[in-house]
């Protein structure tokens, strides 16, 4: 239970330990000394009795209760606080309750306590409008964690472009020593004056350099070079002066937000016992904020949060951008919560899918598939002759990855033009699904071939109809039954045989056959009942990408729903822009696409990758939010370089739901052992799992295996088999588990384990470096942050550490954060100092030893 101390609670409620404990004893409670301590219950109770004393006009005590401050010791009640964690929300539930009359205020509240007279006592009557003084205790219980607040917040701002000048930054760290936090209340009343004569006065007992002024202060020991901060300053009058004019304030503090802490602060006054805390009021803020926006959210005047940057020992202009976390240090002193804003939810929860009633007919998105030479340029040549468009825009094309087909009756079918496997696959590893319906072409004189199979377990794996074209029907070597029955047999049966798959004979170098076999892509493409909503901002994706010397980077996007138009902002995987230009597979200008219409797009910040959505955004701002937001969060990925589904992971998938089935891509050495694993092997299925072979096959883990696993989050298997060169570089760039055996009885056992929840990873720890404390400090909302020396190796950010004091482990967690000089980055090398804060971990001493390592997975090897 958490327990406060008397003199504390004395301070907090601003009279003389002697005469709380007085007042304590009056009640009943048996106390030693001063410095015994309360139950939670007790200071409830205490807190009451008091409160309802103060509401009581009664002589000022004021004075007096100054001087009993001066004599208590601040260095004990920074200890005392830190050690008893606990206390602190007591603490902080006093120092807002103080706060507490400003909400109730029109105006904008006055975010500078100190300046309140010494009448205001925290526990007068909530109605009190005057702003209330902050509890005395805070000048003396925060110096340090002030100046590391102010050290921190330095440190954001200036690794952004703040201080161009040549002064050096270190300086003005190093100055925050010992100041009085509180900013030059403006000269309201003489009484104000008086009281803050009294402040700096106490100020002054405490920390004797502590006397000047902030604003002399700032300028003496200051950030920014001396004319930047007089405009500063001179920006700052000019914005009290309009913020006095009421247009002014309303103009800065936002209705909405006003009206909302008005209810807030009267339900409070009504339901709120004083001694409960209110709640800290929460804004949210995206990966940066303009000072002025910060200033609107609070509801406070924006030169007042200047102010109080510079209280806190730099100087930020009012559209200067400062990140998420520098706003929520600064915005917790006006007791705000700063919740990081989540964009990408934002923006997608902002998308409806469309009614049935939006929705409208569209184009088939096909890909063209097939073994080598078998006829997949010659074919699409041939498509593109059947196009009336081309004709229309006089035959000459540009290539743009994809391009939209209008047959002579006016129907449209948008074909995709890149190398079939690698735009399909590589996107569909993506999560990307363009495609509709896949054109498989297969030369009637060659047969079903590797490439032939492989396109087949793609597509199977996508889930997309296949039309097969058997091409080169004119060759007299040509056997198109022989085609057929080899398509059978992998389940492509054709429907003159019973079967579902549409097939048509063709001649693409002949151009025969060509409108039989598009009329069968839209009997398909009717089949799937095509539909996308038109009227609403587009969506669609990268199908490719390029940096072009005179436009810039340059995109093919292929519109999926809504209609794109010229001016359209949109944010496209990690960045984002605005439609400057599109042109179409002709290079025609358009001013707008509909679904299902591929289009090249000019107006992107950076090169969008393949695969890449592209959303239309209701502003540019928020597009470059969801752009920084997503740019992190790969960051993040990135670092914790997690397989896309290892064996290992298997159940806890399939215990989350996140798959339901596990996928299998199985080579072997020889038929016979082929067979009989995939038998065994999809016997282990049971009724909540499923064992699925997806592909089959003898020889080496190919490329095409790798990204077949990869695009269906599947596991390969090899046995007695290895992967080529390519495919393993591909696999760990992919994040693909490949695992291999030689005893059949192994594998089925480790798929058992690994679908039962049971397979153990193994895993061996390798030290990566080793870095000693030297020195340790404290960073509000961080907590303990150690000065490190690395000794040896490296120490890398996230990466797992145990801490030794005296060669005993106390702790092993991860690594927290890692900074150098005011920077975070990945990882520190040895020779250097760094900053590191532990996960969850603060008792953090001079002297201790950290070592960082990893757990490398042991591969088992044949
Ligand atoms: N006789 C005949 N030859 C064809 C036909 N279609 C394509 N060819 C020939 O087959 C060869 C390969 O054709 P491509 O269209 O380049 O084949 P591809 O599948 O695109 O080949 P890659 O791009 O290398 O995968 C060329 O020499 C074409 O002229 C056809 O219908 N009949």
């Amino acid at each position: 239970m958490t327990k406060i101390r008397i003199y504390d609670l004395a301070k907090e409620l601003e009279i003389s330990p002697k005469e709380l404990a007085e007042k304590i004893k009056a009640m009943g409670i048996e106390i030693k000394s001063h410095s015994s301590t309360l139950t939670e219950e007790e200071v409830e109770r205490v807190m009451d009795i008091i409160s309802e004393e103060k509401k009581r006009p009664e002589p000022k005590e004021s004075p007096k209760v100054s001087e009993e401050e001066e004599k208590s010791s601040p260095q004990a009640i920074i200890i005392k606080r830190r050690e008893e964690k606990e206390a602190k929300p007591k603490r902080i539930k006093l120092k807002i309750r103080r706060k507490k009359p400003k909400a109730e205020e029109a105006a904008p509240p006055e975010p500078v306590p100190e300046k309140g007279p010494p009448e205001a006592k925290p526990l007068e009557a909530p109605e009190e409008v005057a702003p209330p003084e902050k509890p005395k205790e805070e000048p003396e219980g925060k110096p340090e964690e002030t100046i590391e607040l102010k050290a921190r917040i330095i440190s954001r701002i200036e690794t952004e472009k703040f201080v161009p000048e040549k002064k050096p930054k270190k300086r003005i760290v190093k100055d925050f020593k010992p100041r009085k936090p509180a900013p030059p209340p403006p000269p309201e009343e003489v009484k104000e004056e008086k009281e803050k004569e009294k402040k700096k006065k106490k100020v002054k007992v405490e920390r004797p350099e502590a006397e000047e002024k902030p604003k002399k202060k700032s300028k003496k020991k200051g950030a920014p070079p001396k004319r930047e901060r007089e405009e500063i300053l001179e920006e700052l009058e000019l914005m009290e002066e309009l913020e006095k004019e009421p247009e002014g304030l309303e103009m800065l503090a936002e209705e909405e937000e006003k009206e909302e802490a008005k209810k807030v602060s009267q339900e409070k006054k009504v339901e709120r016992p004083p001694t409960l805390p209110p709640k800290k009021k929460k804004i949210k803020v995206h990966e940066t904020i303009q000072v002025g926006e910060l200033a609107k959210l609070m509801g406070v005047r924006a030169a007042d949060l200047i102010k109080k940057f510079m209280e806190l020992g730099t100087m930020v202009t009012i559209n200067q951008s400062i990140d998420a976390e520098t706003a929520a240090i600064v915005a917790s002193e006006f007791g705000y919560e700063v919740e990081a804003a989540t964009v990408e939810e934002e923006a997608l929860l902002e998308y409806v899918p469309p009614s049935p009633e939006e929705l409208k007919p569209r184009p088939p998105i096909v890909t063209v598939m097939g073994h080598v030479d078998h006829g997949k340029t010659t074919l699409l040549d041939a498509i593109r002759h059947t196009d009336v468009a081309a004709k229309e825009a006089g035959g000459i094309t540009q290539h743009i990855g994809a391009y939209k087909v209008k047959l002579p009756d006016g129907r449209e079918i948008t074909f995709i033009d890149t190398p079939g496997h690698e735009a399909f696959t590589s996107m569909r590893a993506r999560g990307a699904q363009v495609t509709d319906i896949v054109i498989l072409v297969v030369a009637a004189d060659d047969g079903v071939m590797d490439q032939t199979r492989e396109a087949i377990d793609h597509a199977k794996a996508a889930g997309v109809p296949i039309v097969v074209a058997i091409n080169k029907i004119d060759k007299p070597e040509a056997n198109p039954e022989r085609v057929k029955s080899e398509l059978a047999e992998l389940g492509l049966v054709p429907e003159d045989w019973g079967g579902e798959t549409l097939m048509v004979e063709i001649s693409a170098k002949k151009r025969q056959g060509i409108e039989d076999l598009l009329e069968l892509v839209l009997l398909q493409a009717e089949m799937l009942d095509l539909k996308a909503a038109p009227d609403r901002p587009a969506r669609g994706r990268i199908i490719e990408s390029r940096l072009d010397k005179g436009k810039g980077p340059v995109a093919t996007v292929i519109i999926q729903e809504g209609t794109l138009r010229e001016g359209d902002p949109f944010v496209a995987g990690m960045t984002y822009g605005r439609v400057r230009a599109m042109l179409d597979e002709y290079g025609r200008r358009l001013k707008e696409a509909p679904p299902a219409t591929p289009v090249e797009i000019l107006g992107f910040e950076e090169v969008p990758q393949a695969g890449d959505d592209f959303i239309v955004m209701p502003d540019e701002t928020k597009a470059r939010r969801v752009a920084e937001y997503r740019q992190r969060k790969a960051r993040e990925a990135e670092a914790a370089k997690e397989a896309r589904l290892s064996l290992e992971k298997v159940f806890e998938k399939l215990q989350e739901g996140e798959i339901k089935e596990l996928k299998i891509v199985l080579k072997a050495d020889v038929q016979g052992t082929l067979e009989a694993l995939s038998d065994a092997l999809r016997k282990l299925s049971t009724e909540e799992v499923r064992v699925t072979i997806i592909r089959s096959g003898i020889g080496a883990i190919s490329e095409s295996d790798v990204m077949l696993a990869a695009a269906s989050e599947a596991i390969v298997i090899g046995f007695n088999v290895r992967p080529t060169s390519k495919a393993k570089e591909i696999a760990k760039q992919e994040k693909v588990d490949i695992r291999y055996y030689d005893v059949i009885y192994h594998a089925l056992e480790e798929i058992k384990k690994a679908l039962s929840g049971l397979l153990e990873p193994e895993y061996e720890e390798r030290l990566l470096g080793v870095a000693e404390v030297r020195a340790t400090f404290r960073v509000p909302k961080v907590g303990t942050v150690a000065g490190c020396y690395v000794k040896e190796g490296k120490i890398v950010r996230g990466g797992n550490v145990r801490l030794l004091r005296e060669g005993v482990v106390v702790y092993t967690g991860k690594i927290a954060s890692l900074k150098r000089f005011k920077e975070d980055v990945r990882e520190v090398a040895a020779g250097y100092e760094c900053g590191v804060g532990l996960e969850n971990f603060n008792d953090i001493k001079e002297g201790d030893m950290l070592e960082v390592y990893e757990m490398v997975e042991i591969k088992r090897e044949i």
